[in-house]
């Protein structure tokens, strides 16, 4: 059979036990673990500028090999010019807030875009010598929109899908970035488009019908461009039973030293990078206003919010430390009694394996973001929870997760009043309501597991004729 070509803009580390850098590295490792395959993406180090020629477009270098199993590793640095239009500038910049509808903290340079389709380009030249004729090409989230344009004008025929791992905004969203119809039209360069749920799909095919007049025909096709574009929903995954494993393993001297502080408190646990898009602004003073109007919760609970710093170079994201750091501090200090302490927040990433004990011990997990394409935290503590006396899951509506975990106790992160009263429902929920809740997402997700997402784009991607695309 031919090979898997996974693209990314992130990898996961290699070395065993390091923080994993979000889902998106955390979901492809995980997936890539048992049928293997060949993964390229960044390396995640920059090069100073004048270590590359005036006339090239990056380093010149072939990339890195690394193998992790059946994996094979290909690896590119980046200029810190490329890093800062690309990385730094339009993906996260422009496309991150917009494709979180957070339009308001986006910005737009006309430089940083054309960066982008820079460092798309050198992708794609160092992708043309790896890759064989009959080689499918996955390629994974915002940072690669144009790559399949940036290949086929490389002369590249093969079949190549890519994956949305964020939300896809309404077509009103989308069209604030001034290059949306550049972007759109170098997606439909792809043969197959994956979005986590229905309403993102819905949300392209919208586009492509109002703002292109293409048409969308039965089974998710969608004409444009004079080409034909599959679309389909592949809700990503998590394996529940390793999951459960390692949250059993335990690591007996934190879980430990979490007890000890803890006492016979129940714990609510949070945990995500520092990114506006998660809600933890608007969590915290959900959890300050619960504390107001809960006083006979003090002393019981405690909640842990683990915030490792994320893209901190962005300015939206040093506002947002500076901000939660200050509220941690006025929630605690209006709260907090000689021997108890309401919040406690770690502004440091764990590695997976140590996360899934704390899930397993946390009677609540709160999980609210303000827009998510997925979040796999939700999913990490549902399959942690010990099913004969499971935790709840208090998640947003507005997490791709949501969709498929309706079971959990869905809220509005931006209602302060119903998530403080989802929490003290949670606190207070009978073990038979617990255990429903539980069995009926862990159904879902056992379904919807993660071979079953790659499983399922793969085998999409594969059903395609090469170079289908044209109309
Ligand atoms: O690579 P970074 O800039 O450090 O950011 C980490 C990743 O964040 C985002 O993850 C998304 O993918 C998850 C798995 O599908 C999904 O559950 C989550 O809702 C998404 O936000 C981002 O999309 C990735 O590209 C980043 O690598
Ligand atoms: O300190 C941390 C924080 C998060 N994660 C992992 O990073 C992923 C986050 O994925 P999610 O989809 O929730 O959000 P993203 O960061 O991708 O937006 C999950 O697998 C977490 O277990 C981790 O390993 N260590």
């Amino acid at each position: 059979m031919s090979r898997l070509v996974v693209v990314s803009n992130r990898v996961a580390p290699i070395t065993e036990g390091e923080p994993t850098a979000g889902g998106l590295a955390a979901g492809v490792m995980d997936a890539l673990r048992h049928s293997g395959g060949l993964w390229f993406g960044w390396s995640g180090q920059t090069v100073p500028d004048t270590l590359v020629p005036p006339d090239t477009l990056a380093p010149g270098l072939p990339p890195a090999v690394a193998r992790s199993g059946p994996v094979t590793l290909y690896t590119t640095d980046l200029t810190q010019r490329d890093y800062d239009d690309y990385y730094r500038g339009f993906a996260n910049g422009t496309l991150w807030p917009v494709l979180h509808y957070q339009t308001g903290l986006a910005r737009f340079e006309h430089g940083e875009f054309e960066g982008y389709r820079r460092v798309n380009a050198h992708f794609a030249r160092h992708l043309a010598a790896l890759v064989a004729p009959d080689d499918v090409i996955w390629a994974h989230d915002y940072h690669l929109l144009c790559l399949a344009e940036s290949l086929r004008a490389a002369g590249l025929r093969n079949r190549m899908g890519l994956f949305l791992h964020t939300p896809f905004p309404a077509p009103a969203v989308l069209t604030t970035v001034p290059v949306h119809a550049e972007l759109v039209r170098a997606l439909c360069q792809y043969d197959l488009v994956g979005f986590q749920t229905e309403g993102d799909r819905r949300a392209f095919a919208d586009y492509i019908r109002h703002e292109l007049g293409g048409e969308e025909l039965p089974g998710g096709v969608l004409l444009a461009h004079g080409r034909r574009i599959r679309t389909g929903v592949y809700p990503i995954g998590v394996q529940v039973e390793a999951l459960r494993a390692e949250a059993q393993a335990g690591e007996p001297e934190s879980l430990a030293a979490l007890r000890a502080g803890l006492g016979d408190r129940a714990l609510i646990i949070s945990v995500e990078r520092l990114d506006y898009s998660k809600g933890l602004r608007q969590r915290f003073a959900a959890y300050e206003r619960f504390l107001a109007s809960h006083a006979a919760w003090h002393r019981r609970v405690e909640y842990v919010q683990i915030a490792p710093p994320s893209r901190s170079d962005v300015e939206a994201y040093q506002a947002i430390r500076r901000e939660l750091e200050g509220e941690a501090g006025r929630i605690n200090g209006r709260f907090a009694e000689l021997d108890w302490m309401p919040l406690r927040y770690l502004n440091r990433g764990f590695p997976r394996r140590r996360l899934m004990p704390l899930y397993a011990a946390a009677r609540v997990g709160l999980v609210t973001p303000l827009r998510d394409g997925m979040n796999l935290v939700a999913k990490e503590y549902v399959a942690a929870q010990d099913p004969q006396d499971p935790g709840v899951l208090v998640l947003s509506r507005f997490a791709g997760a949501a969709r498929e975990l309706d079971a959990a106790l869905l809220v509005n992160p931006h209602d302060e009043a119903a998530v403080a009263a989802a929490l003290d429902r949670a606190l207070a929920m009978p073990l038979e309501e617990r255990q429903e809740r539980h069995t009926a997402m862990l159904r879902v997700m056992r379904r919807n597991s993660l071979e079953r997402w790659r499983d399922r784009f793969e085998a999409d991607l594969r059903d395609l004729e090469s170079a289908a695309g044209a109309a």
